[in-house]
């Protein structure tokens, strides 16, 4: 490839396409109740990778609510029907769906986000990676804010060749993009500074699951008594990523041939319970079954007993 039919790649901005009238009007008014209801709710939003998340208003300005309540079936079910539609139109093929992340962000009086990509929240022995960004846009009528448009960017910077397109958040719309594509969200203003009258978006990340590497078959003897590591820390309270990451930090750790432990895998619900409640570890051992207990010594959960 030429130098200057590469620069022209990274200069182009990135596929995106908009669905009008994504939910109708009576959901819109539904979720504005909801958000207004749950006013109290909403944290300031941070960035960084997970379970290294900060907040950062030199970068980002806005709060965020991950509950969404009585919502969140239906939501899921509508970013759901439109996936593969968008991602064939936007050149990204079948995504593998492991899981969508869902979230309902307040851009009120001078919040934005800078420049940033999607992508960069995942963690290097995560289970699966953003591919897809949705993000529906819903504020109250009249519209009470200024600014806040979407910038979409392309790769290089405008000093080298690089170019942007503003998108308006239109009320009922929905817009998608490669989660790779780098965009900010420009400062809003809404004087009245009322938080119903802030522009509202629900953030949808389709996360395709991460290729599974084979496992060699072992034909090494499981040994008869089998503990927790020593060394494994207990993780109450955590959110299911964080354990998701434990699963798989444990087993590199160890040193697994087997790269990663996957829902619906011998020994998952077992893996997950072990690192919720450690001290139930005794009574989870002795009801497993002979499957689960190769997977969770193969993958360095449970280690040979003293
Ligand atoms: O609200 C928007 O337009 C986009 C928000 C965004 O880029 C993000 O939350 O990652
Ligand atoms: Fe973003």
């Amino acid at each position: 490839m030429t130098a200057s039919a590469t620069a022209s790649i990274f200069a182009r901005i990135a596929p995106h396409r908009s669905i009008r009238g994504f939910l109708g009007d009576e959901l819109v008014e539904q979720l504005l109740q909801y958000a207004q209801d749950r006013e109290r709710a909403f944290t300031p939003t941070r960035v960084g990778p997970t379970g290294m998340r900060k907040v950062a208003e030199d970068v980002r300005i806005s709060l965020v609510l991950h509950d969404l309540g009585p919502w969140r079936d239906v939501l899921e079910e509508r970013f759901r029907a439109v996936m593969d539609d968008a991602a064939h139109a936007l050149g990204l093929g079948s995504i593998d769906l492991a899981v969508m992340e869902l979230e309902l962000v307040a851009h009120g009086d001078g919040a934005f986000y800078k420049r940033h990509v999607d992508t960069s929240t995942t963690q290097i022995n995560a289970r699966s990676d953003r591919v897809l960004t949705g993000v529906y846009y819903f504020h109250r009528l009249p519209r009470a804010f200024d600014g806040g448009e979407l910038r979409l960017h392309s790769i290089a910077p405008v000093e080298q060749g690089g170019r942007f397109v503003d998108i308006a958040p239109e009320r009922d719309m929905l817009l998608l993009f490669p989660s790779w594509a780098p965009h900010e969200v420009r400062p809003i203003s809404c004087p009245s500074g009322d938080f119903a009258q802030s522009r509202f978006a629900i953030n949808c990340w389709y996360r395709q699951r991460r290729k599974a590497v084979a496992a060699p078959p072992s034909d090494a003897a499981v040994p008869a008594r089998l503990a927790v590591d020593p060394s494994a820390r207990p993780a109450r309270g955590r959110d299911i990523d964080s354990i998701y990451l434990e699963i798989d930090s444990r087993t590199a750790a160890a040193g697994s041939t087997r790269k990663l432990l996957r829902d619906g895998d011998p020994g998952f619900d077992e893996a997950v319970r072990l690192i919720e409640k450690p001290d139930d570890a005794d009574a989870l051992l002795a009801a497993a079954s002979p499957a689960a207990l190769r997977a969770l010594w193969e993958f360095g959960l449970l280690v040979a007993a003293e």
